[in-house]
């Protein structure tokens, strides 16, 4: 299979297109993302289900732009939503709403409405109060709601603290503990219609084994509730598989598939996944120009036009992505020098790399890999910054999905007092 991102004769290239040649027409920093990669990515979920009944709802905060959502809808994509916004884009993507669910801790009446008049495959509740706003949504409209409940399993995800979100000290879900009790209620609620029960205990797993605790105690749950008379159809585990910025080992979609089919034994009930990051962060790279070196005895400084307003995760997390040349120069081995990368945002956390090897010149352009996911969607106008410009590659094409912005599109809303 040709890499999404790959260089060839020292020119990094998109699919079939160098990336000098994008930043040509349409500059930097500048998100380009690969069809192909996207394609992949999800196929290898639809590929390890295909023996069972599933529905594979791409996570959109991962990366919403509507061409991202268009490509996976053509291959049959649901999507995992958390705010009418998304749901909007998923619209607008042509994607199928009777293959959404909609996560979230705090969905607000107008989300509930609207995700019910378009049909959505269920909301995923997360709270007793939620339930009742969403019953009292459902019981205006006349309709009946379909709900799984989000179940909080108190696992770790042995991840990053911040991105950790199956432990009952996290804000999500409903408690393993007490989930009987509010699905005994959910079920006595006259407009809702108990269908299923998910989960998502964190991002970036690199281990299978939390994944298994957490479906235990799920399956617990789902043996007791059957006694009970509630029959769960389908068991959502989220998203949460982890990728490759860096030496991780995560394992491969196939693998993970597997060992939960296992685990499920002869129990009937329709699997359903909400990968995001697995789907987007390989298919993705952005680019940023080095504007200007700074070495000082101390360290040196390479000043690049992307910042943490464009890519957040590094100031966020301290998160690692490779940073590489685009344009790889024959003498590049004896020019290597170790450089902080940082942005021009007034921020001494702005930087997107630090104490990375390269041969730097004023000028170069950059690829940090591994963007695609929670890259442009966690961007923002810090600093007055206009957001980047995304492309995506298809083979030898080159479209624009989305435009640089400009001052106009920051100051349309604005205005001063009167006089
Ligand atoms: C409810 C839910 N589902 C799916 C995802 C997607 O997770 P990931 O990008 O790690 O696959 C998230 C984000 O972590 C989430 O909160
Ligand atoms: N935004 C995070 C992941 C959070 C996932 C959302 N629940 C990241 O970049 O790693």
């Amino acid at each position: 299979m040709t890499q999404a991102f790959e260089y060839r004769q020292n020119q990094l290239f998109a699919e079939n297109v160098s990336v000098q040649d994008i930043h040509q027409t349409y500059g930097s920093p500048c998100y380009i993302y690969s069809r192909a990669a996207f394609e992949n990515h999800f196929l290898a979920y639809e590929n390890a289900l295909q023996d069972v009944p599933h529905l594979v709802c791409y996570a959109v905060k991962a990366n919403s732009n509507i061409a991202v959502l268009n490509v996976l809808a053509k291959l049959g994509a649901g999507f995992d939503i958390v705010s009418i916004g998304e749901l909007e884009r998923v619209v607008a993507a042509g994607g199928d709403t009777s293959k959404v669910v909609f996560s979230g801790v705090a969905k607000t009446a107008a989300e509930i409405k609207r995700a019910l008049e378009l049909n959505i495959h269920c909301f995923n509740a997360e709270s007793d109060a939620e339930l009742d706003r969403i019953n009292q949504v459902a019981q205006e409209m006349g309709v009946v709601a379909d709900i799984s409940l989000r179940v909080n399993p108190d696992v770790d995800a042995k991840t990053h603290p911040y991105i950790s979100t199956g432990l009952k000290d996290n804000k999500f879900g409903i408690n393993v503990d007490q989930a009987q009790a509010t699905y005994l209620r959910a079920d006595s609620l006259s407009n809702l219609n108990v269908i299923g029960m998910d989960c998502h205990i964190g991002s970036q797993l690199t281990e299978i084994q939390p994944f298994i605790d957490a479906l235990d105690r799920l399956l617990l749950l789902v043996d007791n509730l059957a006694d009970n008379g509630i029959t769960i159809e389908h068991l959502d585990l989220g998203g949460g598989l982890g990728v490759v910025y860096n030496d991780e080992q995560p394992p491969e979609v196939s693998d993970f598939i597997q060992s939960i089919k296992t685990h499920l034994g002869d129990r009937k009930l329709k699997l359903i996944f909400e990968p995001g990051r697995s789907i987007a962060a390989n298919a993705g790279i952005m680019t940023t120009q080095v504007e200007f070196l700074k070495p000082t005895e101390h360290k040196n400084f390479a000043i690049i036009d992307g910042a943490m307003n464009d890519l957040l995760r590094p100031s966020l997390y301290g998160a690692w992505q490779n940073i590489v040349p685009v344009t790889v120069r024959p003498e590049a081995e004896q020019n290597t020098k170790v450089w902080d990368l940082v942005g021009p945002v007034c921020e001494t956390g702005d930087f997107l790399g630090k104490e990375r090897a390269l041969d730097l010149q004023p000028g170069d352009l950059l690829a940090v890999k591994s963007a695609g996911a929670y890259g442009f969607t966690m961007s923002s106008n810090y600093n007055s910054r206009n957001r980047a410009a995304e492309v995506m590659v298809d083979g030898d094409q080159v479209h624009l999905i989305r435009k640089r912005e400009t001052i106009e599109h920051q100051l349309a809303g604005e205005q001063c007092l009167p006089a």
